[in-house]
């Protein structure tokens, strides 16, 4: 019915699949794909600008924030904005709230895939891969040595979750096989699924302060923004590992940088920073106990198709006027 109604793809590099099922129904617009630095990000927005006027629906592909000023060039009969991520910190929710706009994510899909890299930066750090893999480099293997480049164990650990939703969850699976010896969340509530896994809801502080490895899958917010600064960092173990998979700004990066460079804590991998890129002369890139990771948590071939798909599928629902598949607000 409605190939008259137009629906705007913030960049090109979203998925076929995604595209396919957008253009079922309606006419699609595509900004180029300018790369993630910062001019790239300024070129794409200023596309968007030039692309979005008259358009139903705003698929979200970008890290970066959508501004006053693109909502107010969209005009009035913009009804969603469908991001294709699970966290939306980046949706500039009270101006859509405000417009009686409706926003989508992708939630559940990427689960798996985020939980298979909040594992994979756990051995990271706590095998200390960063330090290990410049010796392959250099050509100088210490760590045949029996008691030189020893690390941490997964095994008879304590891992306290903070965010117990689905990736969170995902992860605790995973990790079952690695004979955790116990879990611990915390968070806005108890959450029924925790039984699974016999994790125990705890305080904040109890779980910084009992927890060998911190994993980070809560989203940004103002109440979680810097959750890890100078404070929480002093109550921690000194050979706690802290795992970020959710956003940058979850953590304060230079009290963060005091903490590894004195030891306070043992290690830390992480998949998301502020800014990302992360310039590469920053001093986080210094320190033999970070393992950063480019934001990838998602990236793979199944997942990224899914979420695509979810998507599109959140805005055929939404110009159909039928309910959304996954709604953050109908
Ligand atoms: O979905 C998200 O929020 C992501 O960060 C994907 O990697």
């Amino acid at each position: 019915m409605t190939k008259n109604l137009k629906v705007l793809v913030s960049s090109n590099d979203f998925a076929d699949s995604g595209i396919k099922i957008l253009e079922e129904h309606f006419t699609v617009l595509k900004s180029r794909y300018f790369g993630f630095g910062e001019e790239g990000l300024n070129e794409n927005m200023q596309e968007l600008m030039n692309l979005i006027p008259g358009c139903s629906a705003l698929v979200w592909v970008s890290h970066h924030q959508i501004t006053k000023e693109l909502l107010d060039k969209a005009g009035p009969q913009l009804t969603l904005v469908s991001t294709a991520s699970a966290g939306y910190n980046n949706c500039n929710v009270p101006e859509l709230k405000a417009r009686g706009i409706k926003l989508s994510n992708t939630p559940n899909v990427l689960s798996a895939a985020v939980a298979e890299i909040a594992v994979s930066l756990m051995i990271a750090a706590a095998r200390r891969f960063p330090e290990n893999l410049d010796q392959v480099k250099r050509g100088v293997w210490d760590g045949i040595g029996f008691q030189n480049v020893l690390g941490q164990d997964l095994r008879g650990s304590t891992v306290g979750i903070v965010g117990f939703g689905g990736i969170g969850q995902a992860t605790a699976k995973r990790l079952v096989g690695f004979e955790v010896a116990k879990f611990l969340y915390s968070g806005h509530r108890e959450k029924p699924e925790a039984k699974e896994f016999n994790a125990e809801f705890v305080p904040q502080d109890t779980l910084l302060n009992q927890s060998d490895f911190i994993l980070l899958a809560a989203p940004l917010t103002d109440e979680t923004k810097h959750m890890i600064n100078k404070t929480t960092l002093a109550q921690m173990k000194n050979n706690a590992i802290i795992v970020n998979v959710g956003r940058g700004d979850l953590v304060n990066q230079d009290d963060l940088y005091e903490a590894l460079k004195n030891k306070q804590i043992y290690a830390a991998g992480l998949d998301v920073s502020t800014p990302e890129p992360l310039p590469k002369d920053h001093k986080l890139l210094t320190l033999p106990n970070l393992f950063l990771l480019p934001h990838i948590g998602s990236a793979t071939v199944r997942t990224r198709n899914d979420m695509a798909e979810l998507a599109a599928r959140n805005v055929v629902n939404a110009l159909y006027g039928k309910p959304l598949i996954t709604p953050v607000f109908p």
